[in-house]
């Protein structure tokens, strides 16, 4: 079975200091400095973590990239080469914050999954319905929209995050069932859609803490977990990083 991912989206969080102290614990924890763990800082922070993780497994993430795909004139852009060239391997695509709050859409978000693979890193799109959505019972078309510009690439290229919007910071996790169902239609998709011998991996995001990351990553669908707060807390952080690696 492949090793279930985890990557700590740490959002707009961090300082110098407490970046340190926080990275000086996940390096001396066996259980997250490890292969199959990645930390997606804050753009100005990627040098440094790149500097901390030198001699250690864990890869570097970012957690957004420019639409651009050629360096020049597009002030307070950062472009997929750049963020291969300080380290990163992989790059947050779509999160729903910046689809709330920027109004990132399909047209945008296809641009940035092709400069992240020309840069040879690897997109994790993220893709998620809102409550109303949901509730409405238009949570499987919304995913299968998001997912339209998947079929421009390989299936083993390209990593999805599910994360519901409601879980994400709520404490609100997705059901067991609800997790497995959106999986296994985004995969379906994926397949129905994308060239490729394999399915695309796909993680589960949305409150994943260590109390319910086992259950969650024990779904066959779930290919490992993208955890926002949690990551900014070693022990828990570990808990989560234990129970994927227990999986394996
Ligand atoms: O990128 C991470 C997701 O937004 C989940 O965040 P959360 O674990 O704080 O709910």
């Amino acid at each position: 079975m492949t090793a279930k991912l985890v990557v700590g989206n740490w959002k707009m969080n961090g300082s110098l200091a407490s970046n340190r102290k926080l990275v000086k614990g996940m390096l001396e924890d066996r259980r997250i400095n490890r292969p199959g763990v990645a930390l997606a800082s804050p753009y100005v922070y990627l040098l440094q973590l790149a500097d901390l993780l030198q001699l250690s497994p864990m890869d570097l993430g970012a957690q957004d990239v420019s639409q651009f795909g050629r360096d020049g004139a597009f002030t307070g852009e950062v472009s997929a080469s750049m963020l291969a060239n300080v380290g990163c391997r992989y790059v947050l695509i779509g999160h729903s914050e910046r689809r709330q709050y920027l109004a990132e859409a399909n047209e945008v978000l296809s641009k940035k999954m092709e400069n992240a693979l020309a840069a040879r890193l690897a997109p994790v799109l993220c893709v998620g319905e809102t409550l109303a959505q949901r509730e409405a019972g238009e949570h499987l078309d919304v995913i299968r929209h998001q997912l339209d510009i998947v079929a421009d690439f390989p299936s083993e290229q390209v990593i999805v995050a599910y994360e519901p919007v409601w879980a994400i910071g709520t404490g609100k996790v997705a059901s067991l069932a609800q997790i497995a169902e959106m999986h296994e239609c985004i995969k379906a998709t994926g397949l129905q859609r994308q060239s490729g011998s394999a399915s695309m991996r796909v993680l589960y995001g949305g409150s994943v803490k260590a109390d319910n990351a086992e259950a969650i990553l024990s779904i066959s669908s779930v290919d490992g977990a993208l955890v926002g707060g949690a990551s900014l807390d070693v022990d828990s952080f570990g808990m989560i990083c234990q129970a994927a690696d227990k999986l394996v």
